[in-house]
């Protein structure tokens, strides 16, 4: 039995601010801190060792897994940081705020935005600055790799060839793997691994900062995924981040 510890990051600054992130660089409040430190302490006190950490390349992930780490007395972990694990890109609602828009569109057509399988929100334009495209830290990808906004089919497209190439073959191998990233990265994860519906993973909402360890078989199919800690806390910190979209 395997087992893999995945950790959505930290309260950010625009997650306080119910702001849509998606790629933007935000960095983590002090309860965001506060969050990552006490997963670690609680990882720490549940006995977890890890051989290697995943991250995306986006700051509010990066510090969480630090603080976590640093919690953890692991500071020296080897971390691996891949683009593939960032946010689901936003496009043209980030930087708006999620209550705002809902106040605008309804409740209903933020949902899709949020929630949908295929329906991704409306692109941003290639040279929009709120865009990723001339951002540095992509230079090496090639241009349309970096999108102008996505639904969640399209980040299931790139999370999961990173599940396939480098964090299923690191767990195979025996290296215990946290990976701390984003709600929607690890929403796409959930849905490949659980094998969630469609229309079931529009009711999947990830908490900050909470980690959600999955015990997996031989083959890395689920056995049992449960946050760690207080379950109660969790469902309504979830049920919380699932109405941060409504008027
Ligand atoms: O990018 C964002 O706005 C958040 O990190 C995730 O947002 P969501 O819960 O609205 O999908």
């Amino acid at each position: 039995m395997y087992k893999l510890v995945l950790i959505r990051h930290g309260e950010s600054t625009w997650n306080l601010e119910n702001r849509f992130t998606g790629w933007t660089d935000v960095e983590l409040t002090d309860t965001g801190i506060a969050q990552a430190r006490a997963a670690g302490a609680l990882l720490k006190a549940e006995g977890y060792e890890f051989d290697v950490a995943y991250t995306s390349v986006l700051k509010r992930a990066i510090h969480t897994l630090n603080h976590c780490l640093d919690a953890m007395d692991r500071d020296w972990l080897p971390v691996v940081k891949d683009w593939r694990l960032n946010e689901r890109h936003y496009g043209g609602l980030q930087g708006l705020n999620k209550a705002d828009m809902a106040k605008q569109y309804g409740d209903a057509q933020v949902l899709v935005w949020r929630r949908s399988y295929d329906t991704p929100p409306p692109a941003l334009e290639a040279a929009d600055p709120r865009g990723q495209r001339q951002d540095v830290r992509y230079a090496k990808l090639p241009a349309d790799a970096v999108p102008l906004t996505e639904c969640l089919k399209d980040t299931v497209a790139r999370v999961i060839p990173a599940w396939d190439d480098a964090l299923a073959p690191a767990i195979k191998s025996g290296q215990r793997v946290l990976i701390a990233a984003h709600g929607n990265s690890i929403r796409a994860l959930i849905k490949f691994l659980d094998n969630i519906g469609d229309d079931d993973i529009v009711g999947v909402n990830i908490p900050n900062g909470i980690p959600l360890v999955y015990e997996l078989d031989a083959d890395l199919k689920p056995i049992k995924r449960y946050y760690l800690g207080d379950a109660e806390a969790a469902a309504k910190a979830a049920a919380a981040v699932a109405n941060q979209g409504k008027a």
